[in-house]
C-alpha cells in the first residue's frame, strides 16, 4: 500500500472515532490518568493491560496496537 492510501485510511478511521466520541458513543479517556498498568495478555494486533482509571478501584482492559505498517 503507498503511503497516500494508507495515510488517507488512517484519517478516516481517526475521523470516524472522533464522531463516535462527539456523539458519545465511545468513551474518551487521557491515558495518563490511568496507573497501575499490569499486562495481562496478547492478541493477534497488540498487548492488552490491565489499569485502574484515575483514583478509582475499577480496573479497566486497555489494549494497545502493534504497528503493522500495512
Ligand atoms: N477484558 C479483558 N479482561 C481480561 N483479560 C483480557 C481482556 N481482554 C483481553 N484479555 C486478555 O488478553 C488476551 C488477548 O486479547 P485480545 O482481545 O487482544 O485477543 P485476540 O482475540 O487475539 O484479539 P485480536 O485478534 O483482535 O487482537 C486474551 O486472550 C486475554 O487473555
Amino acid at each position: 500500500m503507498d503511503g497516500q492510501k494508507q495515510y488517507t485510511i488512517q484519517n478516516e478511521w481517526i475521523k470516524w472515532i472522533e464522531e463516535a466520541i462527539d456523539k458519545e458513543l465511545l468513551n474518551y479517556y487521557e491515558y495518563n490518568d490511568f496507573r497501575n498498568f499490569q499486562e495481562i495478555g496478547t492478541g493477534g494486533f497488540g498487548k492488552v493491560y490491565r489499569a485502574n482509571l484515575k483514583n478509582l478501584e475499577k480496573c479497566f482492559a486497555l489494549k494497545s496496537f502493534f504497528n503493522l505498517n500495512i
